[in-house]
């Protein structure tokens, strides 16, 4: 039986001038869990929609379950949440699930289904009435249509309240215990960090990082130190630094406010904090989100393996 889940190999695909995806190669083995991050435009939804076969690329080639994705997608191994999904809104949720149940074959798990996403409440609303989270949690309710071995979804979160994610992933949980592969793309780097354990980074069409989340967190690891300082103390303090700093280190004082971030600052922190004249002193590890920051504004950035 074929491992893979999902490949991606040599993929390009231009819109114009714009080439959405520069060659990229992914491979994800079934039972994964991976976070596909990126900014604005980095083309994580282009990746996504070639896998899905929703978009031909110009070269390269996309394979679910080592087979055309039409092909995986007419066995219902995939069930899919997009941004672009629409529900007809003035049509009762519950209707909407039974009808596309009884399409692809399963009514018989429409019961489970509903308890699992807990859309009990729901089914009798119309789609118009839905909350946001509420809406979401129907759009899941219907990927899971058919008992899909793979999950996609493209920013699955995008407008919910803390309330509502937390409870999203919630039921996500229980559906990537129960052995299904998921990808999704978010830009909620705390949810990558949360439930994937493998993050891939696109920046301009490419991969810029892949690997396991806390090792893409690690691939730039830091601390940044940031304090108060007044004007006139700075140059007798930066002297005094001089011996602490590392060459790599980068120092930035404006308007009495100091920021020094480097690979180990420990030194540098006695250092500030000894000095009188000095306030609000604070050290702190690099985030995924500096990781991130660093991994999709460095131009031309070289993909990094974790
Ligand atoms: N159908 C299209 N026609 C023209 N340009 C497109 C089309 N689809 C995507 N693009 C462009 O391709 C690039 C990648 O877009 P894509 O939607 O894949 O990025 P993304 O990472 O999903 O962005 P976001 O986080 O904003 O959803 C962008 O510059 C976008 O404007």
């Amino acid at each position: 039986m074929d491992t893979t889940a999902l490949a991606l190999s040599g993929v390009t695909k231009s819109f114009g001038d714009t080439k959405a995806v520069a060659g990229i190669d992914i491979a994800i083995k079934r039972g994964e869990i991976v976070a596909l991050l990126g900014p604005n435009g980095s083309g994580k939804t282009t990746s996504l929609d070639i896998a899905l076969g929703l978009t031909s690329p110009d070269s390269g080639s996309a394979k679910l379950f080592g087979a055309d994705p039409i092909a995986a997608i007419n066995r219902n191994l995939v069930g899919v949440m997009l941004q672009a999904n629409s529900l007809p809104t003035d049509d009762r949720v519950g209707r909407i699930i039974t009808l596309l149940a009884r399409i692809a074959g399963a009514s018989g798990t429409v019961d489970s289904l509903v308890k699992r996403t807990e859309i009990d409440g729901l089914l009798t609303r119309h789609v118009a009435q839905l909350s946001g989270g509420e809406l979401q949690r129907v759009r899941l309710a219907i990927a899971l249509i058919g008992d899909p071995e793979l999950l996609i979804l493209d920013e699955p979160t995008a407008g919910m309240d803390p309330n509502a994610r937390r409870n999203f992933w919630r039921l996500m949980r229980r559906e990537a215990d129960a052995g299904r592969t998921i990808i999704f793309a978010t830009h909620q780097l705390n949810e990558a960090e949360m439930f994937a354990p493998r993050t891939i980074v696109l920046s301009h069409g490419s991969v810029v990082a892949d690997g396991p989340t806390a090792e893409v967190r690690g691939l730039t690891a830091s601390q940044h130190l940031t304090a108060l300082i007044d004007e006139e103390n700075w140059p007798t303090l930066h002297d005094q630094l001089a011996d602490a700093l590392a060459e790599d280190d980068s120092v930035d004082f404006a308007r009495g406010q100091l920021a020094i971030t480097g690979a180990d600052l420990k030194d540098v922190a006695i250092a500030v904090l000894s000095s009188p004249d000095t306030h609000a002193v604070e050290l702190r590890n690099s985030t995924l989100d500096d990781s991130f920051e660093m991994l999709t504004t460095t131009p031309d950035a070289e993909r990094v393996t974790a």
